[in-house]
């Protein structure tokens, strides 16, 4: 992160000294001296890091050991490489010695990304996330906290140079009769790092979380939590450094268990994928619910795509009914004794007491799979009550009798093994089937509808996104999956019920925050509650928490953008922007790819990002008008910050930010899709410094005026 280069002091000055700038500059060089000791610290620590790198595979015991210290050294060195240049702190904690002080009375800590110590083991700086950090992002003038002075550093970062500290900025906690900001006014430092422009891959923001988002991030592992947040409220924020809290807050449980960031697509995971790596976590999974699936159970992406009524039905939660009556309809009464020979004997289990043994395994609900090891488990235990008439059974007989041929065919007619891509196979592949599941759950025109035309192999099948989500389904229920210990869901709002449902068997014994926003909900399946989005996720009883303040969007945008709201039948409390400084522009123009060219010159005058969003088919001329004016260009999917300029279709948008955003055609954005005014809102918000809207139409009703 590269704060301002700006210098920031007491906010006023202090009667009591006589030459108050003078008393500054000696903190200010105290304060350096403090740097160059942690600097010199962090030297040694990357030095000492360094020399077990070399030397860790001589000493750990085995090829296994040796690699995965090796790993875990080199991570930290090249972890530790990176920081000098980068600010090594950026805010500090004086403790007063009140009550509330307790333990840290009189103490004095700095607060950075990393805990760093010097050679004997004093703390040096406190990571972000150490419980006594907690009141640099919470203690106010109202609650203080016992502390007495919180300060934030600012630096300034060149290239290849170590960051240098240029100034700081104070708040006297104790001292409510100053003029201190109100608790909604922002300090300059935390308000010049919200405006400034934003570069390149999202960034994180542990210097300047606020207080209600704070509150969210250090939540207990135990609690799972929707946010329900207006555009840039900070969810995405607020999910990825939850996600690193909770890895060092519970190591053991979650290194063991896992963390999973869920995002809505490749676009957005390559946007937010450096924040957690730059917090020092570098173990957690970051993906597209669709990425995810088609690792496990599909073992392939989806390659076809679905026409919207298929995919409706699909993602539509009765599926979940039509699924579990498939599997189960390959269950069968015994319909004969069983026989098993056994050396010179033959056993024999009567038709009735396999009926029996059937029916009290079903009753038990278990996972399909583990059902029909139960029945096997029970039928041997059947016949070993016979054998025991002769002789005592020992355990490679029972091994013997598990395997054996007519136990295996016994089960194999009574509960057969399924495998998941097998089961949606022959559930779209075959209308009998499909209607058998269907019958009474989806009408005739829905079962239609996702019925293929031929049959369908499940070795050389072609499935869609929706498929996946059955298969994932099956696989459900025939075994448990693994699941994680957290999952951050982002853009929550637009899961279906069944990919909701996949996410709900891979957090059963886990947590989760649930991150979203019923207004941009785009998908023809979106959330029109949250209580309702969580049941599907497994969490009914997670409360809803909002996020009101907007970092990103200034209010001159929001203003506009919130009078869509009107029309997207979604109660979703209001927010106010942060933002002061935006610029709104609307133009009627003749010709659109000409007026794009224009609006993106005079947007390339000033530092910062650029985007260019229009419907899929608007974007070609763009482009075309863009290239041949000899503007470089990239698409969201590529965007590496070579190219200042991205070109992205409006459905590409959610979750994306750009200093300066040039919308075309808003008629074309809502009339493209059914829920087009919803993906209006979402584009409108992406803007953080200045919006264009270019049209040529006449403006959506609710922008006119
Ligand atoms: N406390 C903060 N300090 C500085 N920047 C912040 C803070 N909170 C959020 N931001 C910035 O505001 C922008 C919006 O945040 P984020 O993308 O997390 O919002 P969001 O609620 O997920 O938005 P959307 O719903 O539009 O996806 C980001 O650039 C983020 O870094």
């Amino acid at each position: 992160m590269t704060p301002p280069d700006t210098r920031h002091r007491h906010r006023t000055p202090d009667p009591a000294a006589p030459d108050h700038d003078h008393q500054l500059d000696h903190q200010l060089a105290d304060e350096r001296r403090y740097l160059s000791a942690a600097r010199a610290a962090l030297d040694l620590l990357l030095d000492t890091t360094r020399m077990r790198v070399a030397t860790g595979a001589d000493i750990a015991g085995d090829g296994y050991t040796a690699e995965t210290l090796g790993r875990m050294l080199r991570g930290q060195a090249k972890a530790l490489a990176e920081e000098p240049d980068s600010p090594l702190y950026f805010g500090r904690l004086d403790f007063g010695s009140t009550r509330e002080a307790g333990e840290h009375d009189g103490q004095r800590y700095y607060i950075g990304r990393r805990h760093l110590a010097d050679p004997t083991g004093t703390p040096l700086v406190l990571d972000w996330r150490a419980p006594v950090s907690r009141a640099f992002y919470q203690a106010s003038t109202t609650d203080p906290q016992g502390v007495r002075t919180r300060r934030r550093f600012g630096w300034t970062t060149r290239r290849n140079l170590p960051a240098e500290l240029t100034g700081f900025e104070d708040e006297h906690l104790d001292r409510p009769a100053e003029h201190l900001p109100a608790e909604d006014e922002l300090s300059g430092l935390v308000a010049a790092e919200i405006e400034r422009p934003r570069i390149g891959p999202m960034r994180d923001i542990v210097a300047t979380i606020q207080p209600e988002q704070d509150r969210l991030v250090r939540s207990g592992l135990e609690e799972s939590l929707c946010v329900q947040g207006a555009p840039g409220t900070g969810k995405t924020a607020v999910g990825l450094h939850r996600a690193a809290y909770l890895l060092y807050t519970y190591p053991r449980r979650l290194n063991r268990t896992g963390v999973l960031v869920l995002g809505p697509n490749t676009a957005f995971i390559r946007y937010v994928s450096g924040v957690l790596p730059a917090l020092g976590e570098v173990d957690i999974r970051q993906s597209t619910l669709d990425e995810l699936l088609a690792r496990q159970p599909a073992r392939q992406p989806a390659r076809a795509i679905d026409n919207a009524s298929a995919a409706e039905v699909k993602h539509d939660v009765r599926m979940a009914t039509v699924m579990h009556r498939a599997l189960y309809a390959h269950l069968t009464e015994p319909t004969g004794p069983l026989t098993v020979p056994d050396g010179s004997y033959r056993w024999r289990v009567s038709t009735e007491a396999l009926r029996r043994l059937t029916a009290e395994v079903r009753r038990e609900g278990l996972p399909y799979s583990l059902g029909r090891e139960r029945l096997r488990a029970r039928t041997v235990a059947l016949l070993q009550r016979h054998a025991e008439t002769r002789e005592t059974p020992g355990a490679a007989w029972v091994r013997r009798m598990s395997r054996c041929r007519p136990v295996t065919a016994f089960l194999d007619a009574v509960w057969p093994a399924v495998r998941p891509e097998e089961l949606v196979a022959s559930l779209l592949g075959e209308p009998a089937v499909l209607t058998r599941a269907a019958d009474g759950v989806l009408t005739a025109d829905e079962q239609a509808t996702i019925c293929r035309r031929r049959p369908v192999k499940a070795r050389s099948a072609v499935w869609t996104s929706a498929d996946l989500v059955l298969i994932d389904e099956a696989a459900g229920l025939i075994e448990h999956p693994e699941g994680f210990g957290h999952i951050v869901v982002d853009e929550a709002q637009d899961l279906s019920p069944m990919q909701c449902r996949a996410i709900a068997r891979r957090s059963e014994h886990g947590s989760l925050t649930v991150l979203g926003d019923l207004a941009q909900a785009t998908t023809p399946w979106a959330a029109r509650t949250w209580p309702d989005q969580l049941v599907h996720l497994g969490k009914p009883k997670a409360p809803v928490l909002p996020l009101t303040t907007g970092f990103r969007v200034p209010a001159v945008v929001v203003g506009l953008a919130n009078r869509l709201l009107a029309v997207l039948d979604v109660d979703v409390p209001p927010s106010r922007s942060l933002r002061t400084d935006g610029q709104l522009r609307i133009e009627r123009v003749a010709d659109l790819p000409a007026a794009t060219v224009a609006a993106v010159r005079v947007a390339l005058e000033q530092p910062g990002s650029v985007a260019v969003i229009a419907t899929d088919r608007e974007l070609p001329a763009l482009t075309e008008a863009l290239h041949t004016a000899g503007v470089d260009t990239t698409t969201a999917d590529q965007a590496d910050g070579s190219a200042r300029v991205t070109v992205l279709p409006a459905a590409l948008a959610k979750g994306l930010e750009y200093d300066h955003v040039v919308v075309v055609e808003p008629a074309a954005i809502v009339a493209a899709e059914p829920r087009g005014a919803h993906r209006l809102y979402v584009v409108l918000t992406r803007a953080v410094s200045r919006l264009d809207i270019l049209h040529a139409r006449p403006l959506p009703a609710p922008l006119e005026g």
